[in-house]
């Protein structure tokens, strides 16, 4: 539809077209001036204007993607000028309305809009509080739980100030609030304010009260610091809770009714300071996070929330010196919230003399002193320079541009790239894959400690267990904590990202496009991944989620082990051969089968084309499948650029057919007996060929991030480990040229490389990597053997098993890897990689732990003997990871004064490659 528009649009002259947009622009803010509104539909532009529908929603869409129109999505759509908006000074944001009222009446901030963090740290609060409160037919109880400050009154009031809009209570229900610490030393005081008494129960009880029970009627009671509620209150609360009757104090005949709903609020344990039996009857204990939780962008949102606040008080401008946002950012403020508060008040109040013309600056000297004496103890803080910032520029910080929208940015930007510089579509692949990398690589190490990742990690974690049943692809721990924190992002973030996508809509879907046409397994993958997250999380997976899925997938597979046979159905129509593919593959509950639709009339050329550019994206295989529907089968195997792979090929393909293949490939079958017995079973007019290509002989590379010289000890001790009379090859390459030249490198033109052996994984598409941690552990030394299954027959891989338990045992490898003292240094270096757990707040499994043991120490040992080599100092890197290079710095620090060695920025990198892949 959208490529339909677009022929349209570039027909058109560019005059023509800049006339129709100023036409069209000019009616519709004639139309707002006169608040016409529903007078900018597309169809009464259309009609009014004389222009045809799709060329009024071209440049409708155009004006929209350049902020010149907000588009109001009620039945139909319509236009507003942003001029107009401007004019009549209507604050807005973004360029996508629900309704007109959402944009015009909603300026004043409602109930829980008034609430910072509403949509991201209080998220799942607010979602709580509004169930429980409206929970049929009057409400449950509830308890706010948090520290001092948190917000715990505010949102016991917004809860309420909801429920009222909603009409979920009576416009006449009060909001009645009782701090129980006020009648600590004299509950019975309380009770009779809180149930009311009658004249004379008690001295200086003059009149009737009805207490505050009944003034909250129809509305909202708010008990706070309830944990200093009596046992007695509490018990005669159990009553009133249970059925919504009590007495007033000193009249024990008469029966009263209240309808109330009732807000607890504590900053106690509530299992230690309330009666079980209270407990018992708050179906609803609400968690309030404290302000350190809250994550630096939400407390700039304070920050700006509460001196946006003074300035209108003050009826002036504020700016603060950026040591002064600094400590107010950084400092640790116990009472939270309320804290951050009365901070910003009180440096306002000691500046406000220093007000020069309608505006207050504040200095350092203007901060309370406990803050100010935060800031002297850090050194950091006090020695940067010093700059003035306004109150307003708050506002361009907390909402500066998301990490998650800048990665589709990226995203669209090298796509953009792609089509109009026509660069190869391999490049763009891997500076895509880079992107999404990157972006993923800073979720692992950013902090996301909260119930919602841990939500979301639980189901990724299932999910991604469906998926490696089906296609064979496994992730790892930190990977899954990542897409979960992708996912928490997408929730936090949903409405910047919704505006986001209808603005670039149209270019997202071109790029799913491109995606779904060449990366058929990655997208495939991704789809099903986005239909699982779809339903579990409920929320719209928008087409650059998926592509963003498709990167991430496509980056992953290439790792993974399951991919040395690939098989395709090849058939014309328009998705006859998806359909068989689909059909075999759900059958067989495992993805075996691509598909490459044909059309009717494709040429046998173009039809080889477009199988090479597949095979160019699946890697490398030793045993390609093709499932033809017609055509000669020579023709086809004669024109592919595939090496070292036997090519089996069967014509008229069918579900039944691919079945039985498919079969045979998931049992790991020879492929001529799969071939042949598919032919026996169908005897019908149909025939296969196998192409078998030469293969190069066999070899194992050994590379170490650690050095060449951990690479040849690796390679003699895999050596001593082959039984007798197996002499396949292990060759060793250095790390670097590894990394530089690839698969440029002559071993590879050479040799058929089974897999690399070593240290660090160097990531090269298609070939697997085998860390020495995997050889150490045996849980998952087994995977080493697979790639020797065709080189050695059961007695000998189980002999070499049992040589490959005992030799690469953490002991030995230490032994034959240093010079230095063994025990020692592996002890040392264990204490370091402890601490430097702690420091990172990750816990490392315990094939991290053996990697890193066994590359650090090569490194140390490496280190001392080559004191004077000269490193790269990786600035970039530098920048990029400070933290993390400190951390390093800090818990090897006594490893590197013992040694007297110092840890090059150059080798943090692996180090954070070891943690990042964990
Ligand atoms: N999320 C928030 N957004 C805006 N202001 C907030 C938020 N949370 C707290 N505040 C403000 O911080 C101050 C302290 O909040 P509040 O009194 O509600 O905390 P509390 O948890 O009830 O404290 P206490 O336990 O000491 O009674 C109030 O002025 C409140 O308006």
């Amino acid at each position: 539809m959208y490529i339909c528009y677009n022929i349209l649009w570039y027909n058109n002259s560019k005059k023509v077209e800049g006339n129709m947009i100023e036409k069209i622009l000019a009616y519709i803010l004639a139309c707002c001036d006169k608040e016409d509104f529903d007078k900018t539909s597309v169809a009464l532009i259309s009609e009014n204007l004389k222009i045809s529908r799709s060329q009024v929603s071209v440049v409708l869409n155009k004006l929209v993607k350049e902020n010149k129109l907000i588009r109001i999505e009620s039945k139909p759509f319509y236009f507003i000028s942003v001029e107009y908006l401007k004019e009549k000074a209507i604050p807005f944001k973004g360029c996508v309305y629900a309704s007109l009222d959402d944009l015009l009446s909603n300026q004043e901030k409602k109930d829980f809009e008034k609430l910072v963090g509403m949509n991201h740290s209080l998220a799942q609060t607010v979602k709580q509080c509004k169930a429980t409160i409206s929970y049929p037919p009057n409400g449950l109880p509830m308890l706010l739980y948090g520290p001092t400050g948190t917000g715990k009154s505010l949102i016991a009031k917004l809860t309420y100030e909801w429920a009222k809009n909603q009409g979920v209570i009576s416009k006449d229900g009060q909001f009645v609030q009782v701090n129980c610490s006020e009648y600590a030393n004299n509950p019975e005081l309380l009770t009779a304010n809180l149930f009311g008494h009658v004249k004379g129960a008690f001295t200086g009880a003059e009149k009737d009260n009805e207490g505050l029970i009944a003034l909250a009627n129809n509305g909202v009671l708010f008990l706070d610091e309830v944990h200093e509620l009596k046992a007695e209150c509490q018990e005669k609360l159990f009553l009133f809770m249970d059925q919504g009757i009590y007495h007033r104090v000193g009249d024990n005949e008469k029966w009263y009714k209240s309808n109330v709903r009732i807000v607890f609020a504590t900053t106690e344990n509530p299992n230690k300071v309330l009666l079980k039996t209270l407990m018992r009857r708050i179906p609803m204990t609400i968690i309030i996070p404290s302000l350190e939780q809250r994550g630096t962008q939400e407390r700039i949102e304070l920050l700006y929330d509460i001196f946006s606040r003074e300035e209108k008080r003050l009826d002036c401008q504020i700016k603060m010196s950026s040591k002064v946002y600094n400590a107010l950012l950084q400092s640790k403020m116990p009472g939270n919230i309320g804290q951050l508060k009365s901070s910003v008040q009180s440096c306002c109040i000691n500046s406000l003399f220093d007000k020069v013309n309608d505006e207050l600056v504040i200095h350092l000297d203007s901060l309370p002193k406990d803050l100010l004496q935060q800031v002297y103890a850090n050194q950091k803080t006090v020695l940067d320079d010093d700059e003035y910032i306004y109150v307003d520029d708050l506002q361009g910080y907390y909402n500066g541009t998301k990490e998650i929208l800048q990665l589709n940015d990226s995203l669209l930007a090298c796509y953009r790239k792609y089509k109009e510089e026509h660069t190869s579509l391999s490049d763009f692949m891997a500076k895509e894959k880079n992107y999404v990398q990157k972006y993923f690589d800073n979720l692992i190490f950013r902090k996301k400690e909260s119930s919602q990742v841990d939500y979301y990690n639980r189901g990724v974690q299932h999910i991604f267990n469906l998926i490696e049943s089906r296609y064979g692809l496994k992730i790892t721990n930190n990977e899954t904590l990542a897409i979960a924190s992708y996912l928490d992002e997408i929730h936090h973030e949903y409405h910047d990202l919704r505006s986001w996508f209808l603005k670039h809509e149209e270019e997202c879907d071109d790029l799913y496009q491109l995606l779904q046409e060449e990366f058929f397994r990655a997208t495939n993958v991704s789809l099903e991944i986005c239909t699982y997250l779809k339903s579990y999380l409920e929320m719209d997976m928008y087409s650059i989620i998926i592509c963003t899925f498709i990167f991430y997938v496509y980056n992953v597979q290439k790792d993974s082990r399951l991919s040395q046979k690939a098989a395709v159905v090849l058939s014309h129509g328009f998705s006859t051969a998806s359909s068989i593919a689909d059909a075999a593959n759900r059958f067989l509950g495992q993805y075996i089968f691509d598909a490459l639709d044909m059309p009717l009339y494709i040429d046998t050329a173009t039809m080889i084309e477009k199988l090479n550019r597949y095979l160019d994206h699946i890697g490398k295989v030793k045993e390609l499948y093709l499932l033809v529907d017609m055509g000669s089968l020579e023709d086809i195997y004669k024109g592919l650029h595939i090496e070292n792979a036997n090519i089996g090929i069967i014509n008229n393909v069918s579900t039944p057919i691919a079945l039985e293949i498919g079969n045979g490939i998931r049992n790991n079958v020879e492929m001529e007996s799969i071939l042949q017995k598919t032919i026996d079973a169908f005897r019908v007019n149909f025939a296969y060929h196998i192409e078998k290509h030469q293969q190069k002989q066999p070899v194992i590379l050994c590379s170490c991030a650690s050095g060449l010289g951990t690479a040849k000890k690796l390679k003699s001790m895999l050596e001593q480990s082959f039984p007798d009379g197996i002499n396949l090859d292990v060759k060793t390459l250095n790390y670097s040229e590894l990394i530089e030249l690839g698969k440029k490198n002559n071993v590879f033109e050479e040799y058929d490389v089974l897999c690399v052996l070593g240290t660090l994984d160097p990531n090269m598409e298609d070939i697997p990597f085998v860390g020495i941690e995997d050889l150490i552990i045996e849980d998952t030394f087994g995977d080493f053997n697979q790639y020797f299954k065709d080189y050695m027959n059961e007695e000998q891989l189980s002999l070499f098993d049992k040589n490959i338990l005992h030799n690469f045992s953490l002991s030995n490898i230490m032994n034959a890897l240093t010079i230095l003292n063994p025990a020692k240094l592996l002890e040392q270096v264990a204490n370091a990689i402890d601490v430097l757990q702690k420091y990172v707040g990750v816990r490392f499994s315990n094939r991290t732990c053996f990697g890193l043991y066994v590359h650090i120490c090569c490194l140390i040992e490496r280190l001392v003997v080559s004191r004077n080599a000269e490193y790269d100092p990786s600035l970039d890197f530098l920048n990029e990871h400070k933290d993390f290079v400190d951390y390093v710095k800090k818990a090897f620090k006594q490893v590197e004064d013992f040694y007297g060695v110092d840890i090059p920025t150059e080798e943090m990198i692996h180090i954070y490659n070891y943690v990042k892949n964990n």
